[in-house]
């Protein structure tokens, strides 16, 4: 990158595990003081040492030193003329209920915000609040766990499907979701825009709805369940067929077995002990989990459309019970 040339303007809101290595890949394409990060457990770290990313993929010891903050209101100070990107990378945790988002400050009228979370149904309440500004929904493939606050480890795969939000946007919001995916494949991801990025939503669900879920709960990564019991491996396709068929009452017929069957192989693939999935990273930290994103708003669809998910339901209710027992527990993960 050049320094000196005019870079888009990009905010991190959230800076863990997904904002490090989105920070790590931009600064290939954007000036250090064009990427503000906003962290918050991980600020001290981070702004004397910047991030640190050590990768099977991409190599170890990666630093990078975007501007680091600890709030919005600090964010504030680096706008500029406004930022051009603002990419939403903490966890979908409380998204139902959202009349206004944190970010709203930080949004011009030329602002494209990114989703970079998992889950489905994610997008309305942003769409809801920026109902003018280009939504970019984007699909991630690249195991990270935050080991020691501001160094992170990735793992395995490193594909990252970007398309907008709804698939019939504007040409000027597909233009703006083909330049991120450009810049992060000049970073080294795996990079594809994608002109209905749901599909791709539903085909990552397959993934996050049962193996997540399964994790969290066992406590086990996904290859150390899958050797734990005759069966187990058995179990996670039938909650992926329930899932799949209610990707298919939504409209979404291309998610068929055979589907089910290639993530079902990206999972069963890892070599031992396999991946943290994030949502046994916060279950062990006993942090609030992305029941609703992940796991509630699939079983309400599968309700309404009369669809059958009696595995899914029983994950849900769990992993929606042991998040009630959490609340109240104090972030204890780095102390
Ligand atoms: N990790 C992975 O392998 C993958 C994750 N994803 C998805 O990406 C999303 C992000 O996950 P991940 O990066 O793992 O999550 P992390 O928990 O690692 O990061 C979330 C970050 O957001 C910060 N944060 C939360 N609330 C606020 C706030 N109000 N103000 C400022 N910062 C805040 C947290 O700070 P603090 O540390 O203080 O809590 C944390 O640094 C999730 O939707 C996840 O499902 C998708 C693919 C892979
Ligand atoms: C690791 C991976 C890719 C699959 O579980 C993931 O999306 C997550 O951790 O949430």
């Amino acid at each position: 990158m050049t320094q000196g040339n005019p870079t888009p303007k990009i905010l991190i809101y959230g800076t863990g595990s997904i904002g490090a290595a989105c920070a790590y890949l931009l600064s290939k394409s954007v000036r250090n003081e064009d990427i503000v990060a906003i962290c918050r457990s991980n600020y001290e770290v981070a702004k004397k040492h910047g991030l640190t990313i050590n990768s099977s993929i991409w190599g170890n010891d990666l630093v990078v030193r975007p501007t680091v903050v600890r709030s919005i209101e600090e964010a504030l100070c680096h706008k500029g003329s406004g930022f051009d990107y603002i990419l939403v990378a903490t966890k979908a945790t409380t998204m139902a209920s959202e009349d206004t988002h944190p970010i709203h400050p930080a949004v011009s009228p030329h602002t494209t915000i990114v989703l970079m979370q998992n889950g489905i149904g994610i997008e309305r309440p942003f769409q809801r609040n920026f109902p003018d500004n280009p939504i970019v929904s984007v699909v991630l493939y690249t195991p990270l766990t935050q080991t020691a606050p501001g160094v992170f480890s990735h793992y395995f795969l490193d594909k990252v499907l970007v398309g907008t939000f709804p698939a019939e946007s504007p040409a000027s919001h597909k233009r703006t979701a083909k330049k991120l995916s450009q810049m992060l494949a000049t970073g080294g991801a795996a990079a594809e825009h994608h002109e209905d990025i749901q599909i791709e939503r539903w085909k990552k669900l397959l993934i996050n709805a049962s193996e997540n879920p399964v994790c969290a709960l066992s406590r086990l990564r996904d290859t150390q369940f899958f050797r734990s019991a005759q069966g187990a491996t058995a179990f996670m396709k039938d909650v992926m067929m329930e899932i799949a068929a209610t990707a298919r009452a939504a409209g979404y017929q291309s998610i068929t077995e055979e589907v089910v069957d290639s993530q079902l192989l990206v999972i069963t693939s890892r070599p031992w002990p396999g991946a943290e999935p994030s949502m046994m990273n916060d279950a062990i930290a006993g942090r609030q989990m992305e029941d609703d994103a992940i796991l509630g708003n699939v079983i309400e669809i599968a309700r309404e459309k009369g669809v059958e998910t009696p595995r899914l339901s029983t994950l849900y209710y769990l992993i929606h019970g042991l998040n009630e027992s959490f609340r109240g527990i104090k972030n204890e993960r780095f102390e």
